[in-house]
């Protein structure tokens, strides 16, 4: 098991954004999470990277009690997470990018972050200049950047957040089977998407929030014919 959450409640003065979310991430598995706009699965996610700390219950990673760790400190342990808005060093190239998340980022010192950043920037199909700058890259590539970044890291648990929103229907099988190959390299994944065929194609499990709450878990296809949670997505008929 590489994630457990315990009860996690997020609220934000009278607002309760996460309310008592408990799931378990097994090792080597795609967690994917649905949910409505709104319904609080960047905040569950901010509470699991250290970006919140959460207002009541815990979180295990790894077996260890992280609740309330700072995000640095869970990206040394191997936590790591990418945005919804994609973020980079917008000014520095895309190989100085992964470099410098080589050097910061946790697991042993690396003996040529230049060699590896090249290689991971290979792995992950980028396809222009090592030395393009990232605010000149196009979406997909700002894609494959963020995920080489994430992974140079040597995270054991990638947190990814609408990582295939902006693509097209063209760009997202090639996307599919990136994020499959981060798993077979031994990554676990938790993955909030509204894009359902990436949902169905890649996710072992999926977990629906909404209005705060888990109010469903299972397969992609138990999960997406659950009349529960049709109904989160359309509404109640008179
Ligand atoms: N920092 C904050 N302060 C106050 N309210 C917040 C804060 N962050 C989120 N919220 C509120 O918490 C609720 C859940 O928001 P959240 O962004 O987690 O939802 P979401 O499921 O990720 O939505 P989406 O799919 O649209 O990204 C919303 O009502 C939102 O307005």
């Amino acid at each position: 098991m590489i994630l457990r959450t315990e009860g996690v409640t997020k609220c934000f003065g009278g607002l309760t954004a996460v309310n008592n979310v408990s799931l378990e991430v097994a090792d080597g598995e795609i967690l994917g999470i649905i949910g409505p706009n709104g319904a609080g699965k960047t905040t569950f996610l901010n509470c699991i990277s250290g970006f919140y700390s959460p207002t009541k219950g815990k979180i295990y990673f790894d077996g260890e009690d992280i609740t309330g760790m700072t995000s640095y400190a869970l990206c040394q342990k191997g936590l790591s997470r990418t945005f919804q808005i994609v973020r980079s060093f917008p000014k520095m190239t895309a190989l100085d990018n992964v470099v410098t998340a080589i050097i910061y980022g946790g697991g042993d010192k690396c003996a040529d972050p230049v060699k590896r950043a090249h290689e991971l920037l290979d792995e992950v199909g980028f396809a222009v200049s090592h030395d393009a700058i990232a605010e000149a890259l196009n979406t997909m590539q700002l894609k494959r950047l963020m995920l080489a970044r994430a992974i140079a890291t040597k995270c054991k648990l990638l947190l990814l957040d609408e990582v295939a929103a902006g693509l097209t229907t063209s760009e997202l099988p090639d996307f599919i089977t990136l994020i499959k190959q981060i798993r077979n390299s031994g990554v676990s994944i938790i993955s909030i998407e509204h894009v359902m065929k990436f949902i169905t194609e890649t996710c072992d499990r999926v977990a629906v929030i909404s209005f705060g709450e888990k109010i469903a878990e299972g397969t992609p296809m138990e999960v997406l014919n659950n009349p529960l949670v049709i109904e989160s997505y359309l509404g109640k008929e008179d």
